[in-house]
């Protein structure tokens, strides 16, 4: 994925608020990029373009060869239920299934085959690491363990790129660590290009390349 001179203005009361300021970055195929900064810089706007949920005010964002800048809602949509896996606040777990019928259920919505559900379901909870709490519904696992929970459901459809807003913010250092562990894995596992945000120093160690942003621009 490219990203090229990307701008971003929201209007706030009728005044324009430049939260993005001109954007250059790359995410290469299998690496592991952060994106780190103060709150407010503009990193969550930034995810939420990169994984086409919202579009630029001005420059270009490549997914491959597919020109997300100039695609409507639609198209962008199709590509990212598709192509792409987002471990966001937002996309919180169903408390009255259990792990393996929550990654199941991102299936679902994916296209994927019935067939498939199952077993894929089943080998995404191994890989991490939940191959003993399949069963086990949200409420029954730790803070870590539903995270890895939502890590399984975003990379069930075999995504080409995962994007994690704050993923370890609410954990404390060693499930952090176990969930960079797992990163690690399905990036070798998986063919899956990993950007997420941080706040957290000490895990900015195990990225392959760190943005930061500061103010609207990569400093
Ligand atoms: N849809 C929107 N409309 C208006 N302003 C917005 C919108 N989305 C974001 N902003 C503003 O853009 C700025 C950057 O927000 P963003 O959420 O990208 O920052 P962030 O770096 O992710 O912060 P945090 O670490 O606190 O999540 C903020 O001042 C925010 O209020």
């Amino acid at each position: 994925m490219r990203v090229s001179g990307v701008e971003r203005t929201f209007q706030v009361g009728g005044r324009p608020l430049h939260v993005l300021k001109g954007i250059d970055m790359e995410l290469p195929y299998r690496k592991l990029i952060m994106l780190k900064g103060r709150s407010g810089s503009g990193k969550t706007t930034l995810l939420n373009l990169i994984g086409g949920l919202d579009r630029p005010t001005k420059g270009e964002i490549w997914f491959g060869d597919l020109p997300f800048h100039e695609m409507n809602d639609d198209k962008r949509t199709h590509i990212r239920r598709k192509e792409i896996g987002f471990i966001f606040q937002a996309y919180a777990l169903m408390p009255m299934l259990s792990a393996l019928e929550n990654v199941e259920l991102s299936m679902r919505m994916a296209g994927t085959p019935r067939s498939e559900w199952r077993e894929r379901a089943a080998r995404c909870l191994e890989l991490v690491g939940l191959e003993k709490r399949m069963k086990h519904r949200p409420f029954e696992l730790s803070g870590g363990e539903q995270q890895r929970v939502a890590i399984a459901k975003a990379i069930a459809h075999k995504p080409r790129l995962l994007l994690a807003d704050e993923p370890t913010a609410e954990l404390d250092s060693q499930m952090a660590a176990q969930i960079m562990a797992v990163f690690q894995n399905i990036i070798r596992t998986e063919q899956v290009t990993i950007c997420m945000t941080t706040h957290d120093p000490t895990i900015l160690e195990v990225a392959d390349h760190v943005y930061e942003m500061v103010d609207g621009k990569i400093s």
